[in-house]
């Protein structure tokens, strides 16, 4: 068993005033902040106002010895790599080195419901009214609402204020289904690849766009780790950000590895992914040069990878994210190791993954809901979908 004890841990160290409007006690005790950091976190003190309240896990990568300064008056927890190999032991290869990527071990230590993960570059970003956005109450009205996966809205979230279904849209739908995921989005700079910031360096992205919606079913979409929201509880276990960085072949991969077996993932079980508002002002863009050596493979992969995604179909017994995930690893190594070795060590570290996400989070700890057996009332299209098992 894996004993926690983070090297740091601090409680309210001096009264503040009071956010605006602090979070419902319950909530904030539901949720944590996790950020992957290499420098330092001084931009918490941007974000005071809303995240003062919630507890934050920073994932310290790069040097240990490097202390990491934080701004007074959070309550945090602090890991860094000695930590992790400590937490870990020999199982602490799964987490990567040199990338964000090293994010996931704060999904992995956490014990909340609701994970918040933000890049230490991504500020607070005012909606076209200069109002600043609140990101984290935004994905948390995101994960607290129903997903409509099986038929598409065109209001796009009907649960959101002032929107509804549209008239056809079937009524034994409209109770959706729980929602796992909520993608946030980037106003400044957007999360593009190397490619693209090699060719746009100027591009900024000034649209902002109201709105949310639920990624059908059967689709796939590149998720980026900067502004990102889940229930680890329904999908925590699929939310592995893969062997990225030092001595791997492949970086900057991550959100999109652990985003296309969320998705499959959450196809299966019958919950939902939301991508929209909020929005975070991104405020700058990594070297485009050295992304591209880091993304090259990737590259090159993702054309193989997506139609395994598209082809991904897991067994009636997969009824819990952690069966699905190692069903996962097995076609992985499967009908991806042929492409490259890498893949049979991808794997093999998913297993790792389950192993301690299973060693820290046992049974009893979890209230992990079984597959949400679809007791929706469902249209008998969604319903032959759903009986063939196809993702
Ligand atoms: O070796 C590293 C490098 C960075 N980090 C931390 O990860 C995030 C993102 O880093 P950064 O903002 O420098 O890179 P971006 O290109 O803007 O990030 C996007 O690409 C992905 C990088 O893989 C990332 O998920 C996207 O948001 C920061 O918090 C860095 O401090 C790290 O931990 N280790
Ligand atoms: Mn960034």
């Amino acid at each position: 068993m894996f004993s926690l004890s983070p090297i740091e841990t601090t409680t309210m160290l001096e009264p503040t005033p009071p956010p605006s409007s602090p979070p419902p006690s319950t909530l904030k005790d539901e949720v944590d902040i996790v950020i992957p950091t290499i420098r330092n976190v001084d931009f918490l003190e941007k974000w005071r106002a809303f995240f003062e309240p919630y507890h934050l896990i920073i994932v310290q990568d790069g040097d240990p010895s490097k202390v990491i300064k934080v701004p007074q008056g959070f309550n945090y927890e602090l890991y860094n790599r000695n930590d992790i190999n400590r937490i870990l032991g020999s199982k602490a290869s799964c987490i990567s080195i040199k990338d964000s990527a090293c994010r996931c071990f704060g999904f992995l230590v956490s014990k909340k419901k609701y994970i918040f993960t933000i890049d230490d570059d991504c500020f607070v970003a005012k909606d076209p009214s200069g109002k600043d956005i609140n990101a984290l109450e935004q994905h948390i009205k995101n994960l607290a609402t129903p997903s409509t996966p099986y038929f598409f809205n065109t209001l796009y979230d009907p649960y959101r204020e002032g929107a509804d279904f549209v008239r056809g849209y079937p009524f034994s739908l409209r109770e959706g289904v729980p929602t796992a995921v909520s993608h946030g989005l980037w106003l400044n700079i957007a999360d593009y690849d190397a490619p693209t910031h090699l060719v746009k360096p100027l591009d900024r992205n000034k649209r902002y766009v109201d709105a949310v919606m639920t990624i059908p079913r059967g689709a796939l979409f590149p998720m980026s780790g900067m502004n990102l929201a889940f229930n680890r509880e329904l999908i925590g276990p699929a939310m592995y950000f893969g062997l990225m960085g030092d001595s791997q072949p492949a970086g900057r991969y991550a959100s999109m590895w652990a985003g296309w077996c969320v998705k499959v993932i959450s196809d299966h079980l019958g919950i939902g992914v939301k991508t929209g508002v909020p929005y975070i002002w991104h405020s700058k863009a990594s070297n485009a040069f050295l992304n591209l050596k880091r993304e090259l493979k990737g590259i090159f992969w993702q054309e193989e990878l997506i139609p395994f995604f598209q082809s991904v179909s897991l067994s009636k017994e997969c009824d819990t994210a952690q069966k699905c995930y190692i069903e996962l690893s097995k076609q992985v190594r499967d009908k991806l190791g042929k492409v490259d070795d890498y893949f049979n060590k991808l794997s093999d570290a998913m297993v790792t993954w389950i192993q301690c996400w299973d060693e820290l989070n046992p049974p009893s700890s979890q209230s992990q809901s079984q597959v949400l057996s679809l007791s929706l009332p469902l249209h008998d299209d969604a319903a032959i979908i759903l009986s063939n098992g196809s993702a």
